[in-house]
């Protein structure tokens, strides 16, 4: 029996950490103002539930609006047996995945307080908990992938859990290659002196990462897909088939879409191993978690709780930077300033090496060129110059300087300039 009453549009609940709204209406002159407040608890990466009393308003266009709003179930009132026990049970788990977030192994070594990577880890720790599922993390070099499948191994609440393996599939020997996946008997081949257990067996009951998945060779990919789906393989060299039940995590920070379209990945791998999908987001895009990191790192390196006093220049060098390696970069970042660093004082822009340095010099230069390269194009623009009589100005400069800067050689010019001789007489005759 449900026991919701219709007469309120709104029920702000605060549960351990998790609030949550679960709005109620009753007829389609609520809707406008139900659709308005989703989207606003959806904005602070609340949780929302409406419930639709009237079954004649829950059509699928108005669910799916809903939805795309921000809310996060929609339930028919009439058609949802036991609606309270089934609210309560979802409550239940957003405040478990909740707790999770606060563990210790999450303050630890996945650092962030973002909206972008906080409801990263949800995601996860969401899949870990409540299901057996694989999983493909996706994201650039950095960013924590291998950390994150460690997070799925940690929270995974299979009785007598196994091991979390972890393979790089770009590390993998071709040679070897059988051996690490399916392991080997003695004297299945030359040099196999001993029995060896490979990634399956040891990762039975237990969790397989498989780093740089999209590198796995196409002969690898058609073994692991018949492994997953039969649970069953062969060791090298042996007789008897063995029987293997693991959780199969994939990362990578290729995209995987055009790896199966260019025909270097199997579709129907792809689709075993993306039944969730987390994309997780690079350094850029949670730059306000950059100080928390800074902080960590700091205290990693020297060792101790009272770390000198970051000076504000080098935290917003340290924000402002760009980071292709992400948090594996600024970790690197940080390591060197700290070594650099001597005494009590503050950390200053002295710590940073000269490596780290932004090319003041060179950017200055670059940047007064390109201003007064903004005023020439202005001044020429203002005589009444169009874009056409701009590009003849601008490469006859670029050739005048070339040729001067190359002493008159025309043809070292023409090789600095990347065009042909011929191109630099043209545009001189004319
Ligand atoms: N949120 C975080 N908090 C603390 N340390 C982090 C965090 N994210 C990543 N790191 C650290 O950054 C380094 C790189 O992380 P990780 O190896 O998980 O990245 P990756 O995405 O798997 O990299 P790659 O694609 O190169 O394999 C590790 O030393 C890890 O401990």
């Amino acid at each position: 029996m449900n026991s919701f009453s219709s007469s309120r549009l709104r029920i702000n609940r605060d549960h351990a950490g998790c609030s949550l709204c679960i709005v109620l209406v009753d007829n389609a002159d609520q809707l406008e103002e139900a659709k308005g407040i989703v989207h606003a608890w959806s904005a602070g990466q609340q949780k929302s539930i409406v419930v639709i009393f009237d079954t004649c308003l829950c059509k699928a266009a108005l669910v799916w609006e809903l939805l795309f709003q921000g809310a996060s179930y929609v339930y028919d009132f009439e058609n949802t047996p036991f609606l309270n026990k089934v609210i309560e049970e979802q409550i239940g788990r957003w405040q478990t995945v909740e707790s999770l977030l606060q563990t210790s192994f999450v303050r630890e070594n996945l650092l962030g307080e973002s909206q972008a990577w906080k409801s990263t880890i949800r995601e996860m720790i969401e899949v870990a908990a409540f299901s057996q599922s694989s999983v493909l993390i996706i994201g650039e070099s950095g960013t924590g992938k291998e950390m994150l499948s460690k997070l799925v191994h940690h929270f995974d609440t299979r009785k007598n859990k196994g091991e979390l393996v972890l393979l790089d599939c770009s590390a993998i020997a071709p040679e070897l290659s059988g051996s690490e996946f399916f392991g080997h008997e003695k004297g299945a081949f030359t040099g196999a002196h001993n029995v060896r257990e490979g990634a399956f067996s040891l990762a039975d009951q237990g969790t397989l990462f498989l780093d740089e998945i999209g590198e796995l060779p196409a002969r690898l990919q058609s073994e692991l897909l018949r492994v997953i789906q039969e649970g069953m393989y062969k060791p090298v060299g042996g007789n008897y088939w063995k029987k293997t039940n693991f959780r199969l995590v994939g990362a990578t920070n290729r995209t995987l879409h055009e790896e199966v379209s260019a025909g270097h990945f199997r579709l129907d791998l792809f689709y075993r191993l993306s039944t969730w999908v987390c994309k997780v987001p690079c350094l850029a895009e949670r730059q306000e978690d950059i100080p928390l990191l800074v902080e960590r790192f700091l205290h990693r390196f020297f060792g101790r709780a009272d770390i000198p006093r970051i000076d504000e220049s080098v935290m917003e060098y340290l924000i402002d930077r760009q980071y292709r390696g992400n948090v594996r970069e600024l970790q690197q970042v940080v390591q060197r300033i700290a070594n650099r660093h001597v005494g009590s004082g503050p950390i200053t822009l002295s710590d940073i090496p000269s490596l780290d340095r932004p090319e003041c010099r060179q950017s200055q230069a670059n940047y007064s060129t390109y201003s007064g390269y903004e005023r020439a194009i202005q001044n020429i623009l203002d005589q009444g110059c169009n874009l056409d009589d701009i590009k003849k100005l601008t490469s006859q400069i670029a050739i005048d300087l070339a040729i001067k800067s190359e002493n008159g050689s025309i043809n070292k010019a023409a090789e600095r300039l990347g065009i042909t001789t011929r191109a630099i007489q043209y545009n001189k005759q004319k």
